[in-house]
């Protein structure tokens, strides 16, 4: 059985895909990025003070959106969206029109590989998108779509059409997405390890998605990309990315979708401050081992055929499954409830009235 065809020249999706970027500081890193960026349309979140003016480098195409903007468009259910954290990108994920997400942090820079050529990110995230993914059977020659590589002996025929990716999770050169204690005890750690692997994360397993590097499928997988509440008025923080990683990873096990992970490398520059991350992070760091077994326990029904249907079924076990926690996770799931909501309000069907009422744009 054939399967998918290798890219000899990998399409640019310029005008299927957005770059995501929340930010806190400015956007002065697009330049080292802009022969790869500047042909995508950037949607930039403002987090923190609207007043601040955020400059966008002279020849990118963007919308901008702050706090103010976040309010004025999703009204009362605004406060679904964290504020004061990276998870306020998510807004950008529903605000998009385009078929596939890019976004990234705006401390991460173009990473080299070991021949020392500057690695474009996105086209690499676009491979892994374009191609399928292998969650039903682990294939030992790592992704056996791309050039030079293969199904094994051994592999099943009958799966190797493989399954649509949904998601593609890139990873990071110098400062490695460590949790707070693992950065306190090895402040100098540096990831010097490029390995030249993407793997499919198999059904069955969760994996910790990093907000960082990330690629997704809008289409496949959007409305499940809900970086959760956390930042200001939240018990916790840099749980965001975990937990839409958590709620997407077990909703593509039951539609099929899959989750890849490994290359493409971008260059992470700043460590953030692993004393101010600890007291984001440290009820989540208890909370987790009670989390995963949740989620490792999840069954959707088979009645939930849809991204959106799956994530309300998922809200509701949510709150029954973790609400004795702590009444965090009972908001957490009315927030799942109300992104939902706002998800569709953005994003109406297409042919139902709403669907031609423009949107009031960023302050772009
Ligand atoms: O309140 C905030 C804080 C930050 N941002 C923007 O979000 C990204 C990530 O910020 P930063 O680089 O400071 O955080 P890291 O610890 O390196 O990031 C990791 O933790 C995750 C946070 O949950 C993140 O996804 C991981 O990569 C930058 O663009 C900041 O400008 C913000 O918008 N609001
Ligand atoms: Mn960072």
């Amino acid at each position: 059985m054939a399967h998918a065809p290798l890219y000899s020249k990998v399409p640019t999706l310029a005008d299927e895909l957005d770059i995501v970027i929340p930010t806190i500081r400015n956007l002065d890193f697009l330049e080292q990025w802009r022969p790869f960026f500047e042909k995508y349309h950037l949607i930039v979140v403002q987090d923190g003070d609207h007043t601040r003016k955020v400059g966008v480098p002279e020849g990118f195409d963007y919308e901008l959106y702050n706090r103010k903007d976040i309010e004025r468009i999703l009204g009362d259910k605004a406060w679904c969206i964290s504020f004061k954290d990276s998870a306020c990108r998510c807004f950008g994920y529903a605000i998009s029109k385009k078929k596939y997400i890019f976004t990234i942090d705006d401390d991460c820079f173009v990473a080299k590989n070991p021949s020392g050529e500057d690695i474009d990110a996105l086209e690499q995230h676009i491979k892994n998108l374009l191609t399928p993914s292998t969650p039903h059977f682990f294939n030992t020659l790592y992704d056996p779509y791309t050039e030079g590589a293969d199904f094994v002996r051994g592999y099943p025929f009958s799966l190797r059409e493989g399954a649509p990716t949904a998601i593609s999770h890139g990873l990071w050169l110098n400062i490695p997405d460590y949790d707070a204690p693992t950065q306190m005890v090895k402040p100098r750690e540096r990831n010097v390890r490029y390995v030249n692997a993407v793997l499919t994360i198999p059904k069955g397993t969760l994996f910790p998605m990093c907000g960082m590097n990330l690629g997704f499928n809008r289409d496949l997988i959007g409305p499940a990309m809900y970086f959760g509440l956390m930042g200001d008025g939240q018990p916790i923080g840099r749980y965001d990315d975990m937990w839409a990683g958590w709620c997407a990873k077990v909703i593509c096990d039951h539609l099929g979708l899959g989750v890849k992970t490994g290359l493409p490398y971008i260059w992470h520059s700043k460590a953030s401050n692993p004393f101010v991350n600890l007291k984001k992070e440290y009820k989540g760091i208890f909370w987790q081992e009670d989390i995963i077994p949740f989620f490792q326990s999840v069954k959707l029904s088979k009645e939930s055929k849809t991204v959106q249907e799956c994530y309300l079924e998922l809200a509701d076990q949510v709150r029954s499954g973790l609400g004795k926690i702590d009444p965090y996770f009972d908001k957490l799931a009315n927030g799942m409830q109300d992104w939902i909501a706002c998800w569709d309000m953005l994003n109406p069907p297409a042919g139902s009235s709403k669907a031609d009422k423009p949107l009031p744009n960023g302050t772009a």
